[in-house]
């Protein structure tokens, strides 16, 4: 529910069984009540002159004068301040009256006056009225010793109430800021795991082609072993080299050579399947995992397809690729398998280049 749903009294739990309960704590008696109402049609007399005397005193208060701020405001307190002597000697301390108590607490916090200059406040009251009723009662001395009592014990019960709401407001303060500081704190690991996984993602990948980094191909080639084995599939491994790489880059400059690295990057990206993963295992060397897939299919099916699709867009380049497969009997360690499929490609790339000199040759 709202706070703005809610009166003061709801909010601080305050029932008219509460209110009875502090009457009690303060001794405040029906008789008490009686009394203070006794003395109202006086104090109307005098109120007036009472509030405009109380200010007065208040305002010689550096601290005071500065919070009241204007001529405006202390003609609205003036107001309020004489509704509320009236109040006292009403002889009705109902849920209205506590309720407008705990509305006096709740401004005094929000305008910022401290606990110190509320009591004071209230001393400088309670001595004028102290008087006034003094000076009313001077041939009735026991009389006036009923109205202070009773009026002092109505003075302690206020207190309690304004202190009250001082305390609630601190309270929802300390409530308020620790929610600022959870809901911040939520935002801060959200963001530190989003940047996490973003980080992960670049050390992940290999920033000239995209494909995944070499750092990673051991780890992620090791899982794949583990669940084939499970399985009892094959997983092959395709290495892969562009020939004679190093001459586009001398001839046609590094920025070309960039060029092709990312042509043959995203060649195998388009003929790989998603369950693939394709690394770029340093200079113009690649390595393909493909699950459940034979050498023979490597060869004849993948490697054809990216070659074709090499070709579509760099015509002259050639590639150089070995292939290894594990399982479904045995299976070799990671390290193992790239070996081997990195010799496999040397074997193909001496092949290659015979061949080539004996083509020229004829
Ligand atoms: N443009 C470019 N060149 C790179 C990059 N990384 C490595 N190289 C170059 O790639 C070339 C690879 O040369 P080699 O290993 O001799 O390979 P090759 O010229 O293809 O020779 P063969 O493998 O025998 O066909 C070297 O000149 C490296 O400097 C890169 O990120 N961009």
């Amino acid at each position: 529910m709202n706070r703005t749903d809610q009166t003061l009294l709801e909010q601080m739990r305050i029932t008219e069984l509460e209110i009875e309960n502090r009457k009690t704590l303060f001794n405040i008696s029906v008789e008490d009540a009686e009394i203070l109402s006794g003395v109202k049609p006086q104090i109307e007399l005098e109120i007036d002159r009472l509030v405009k005397q109380f200010y007065e005193l208040q305002t010689n208060v550096p601290e005071i004068a500065l919070l009241i701020g204007d001529a405006d405001t202390l003609g609205r307190l003036r107001t309020a301040q004489r509704k509320y002597v009236i109040d006292l000697f009403s002889g009705f301390y109902d849920i209205e009256y506590v309720n407008n108590r705990l509305r006096i607490g709740m401004v005094h916090k929000r305008i910022g006056v401290e606990p110190k200059l509320y009591l004071s406040a209230v001393q400088q009251l309670k001595k004028l009225l102290m008087e006034l009723i003094e000076t009313l009662f001077i041939n009735q001395p026991e009389q006036c010793i009923l109205v202070q009592s009773a009026l002092e014990k109505l003075f302690m019960f206020d207190i309690s109430l304004v202190f009250d709401t001082y305390i609630r407001s601190l309270i929802s303060e300390i409530e308020s800021s620790k929610e600022k500081s959870e809901d911040y704190a939520i935002e801060l690991e959200k963001k530190v795991k989003e940047r996490t996984i973003q980080l992960e993602m670049v050390s992940r990948t290999d920033p000239l082609t995209g494909l995944l980094n070499v750092r990673h191909l051991n780890e992620i080639l090791t899982q794949i072993l583990r669940a084939a084995q499970r399985r009892l599939e094959p997983v092959s491994v395709a290495y892969l080299d562009i020939n004679d790489f190093k001459q586009i880059n001398d001839e046609e400059g590094h920025q070309r050579g960039d060029e092709i690295l990312r042509t043959v990057a995203s060649a195998i990206n388009r003929v790989s399947r998603e369950e693939d993963q394709c690394f770029r295992y340093g200079g113009d060397e690649f390595c393909i995992v493909l699950p459940q897939c034979t050498e023979n299919q490597a060869s004849e099916i993948y490697s054809r397809r990216l070659i074709e699709e090499i070709q579509q867009h760099e015509p002259e380049l050639t590639i150089s690729v070995g292939y290894m497969q594990a399982g479904p009997v045995e299976y070799p360690t990671a390290e193992e398998i790239i070996h081997l499929a990195d010799q496999h490609m040397y074997q193909a790339k001496h092949n290659f280049k015979h061949n080539n000199e004996e083509t020229n040759l004829l």
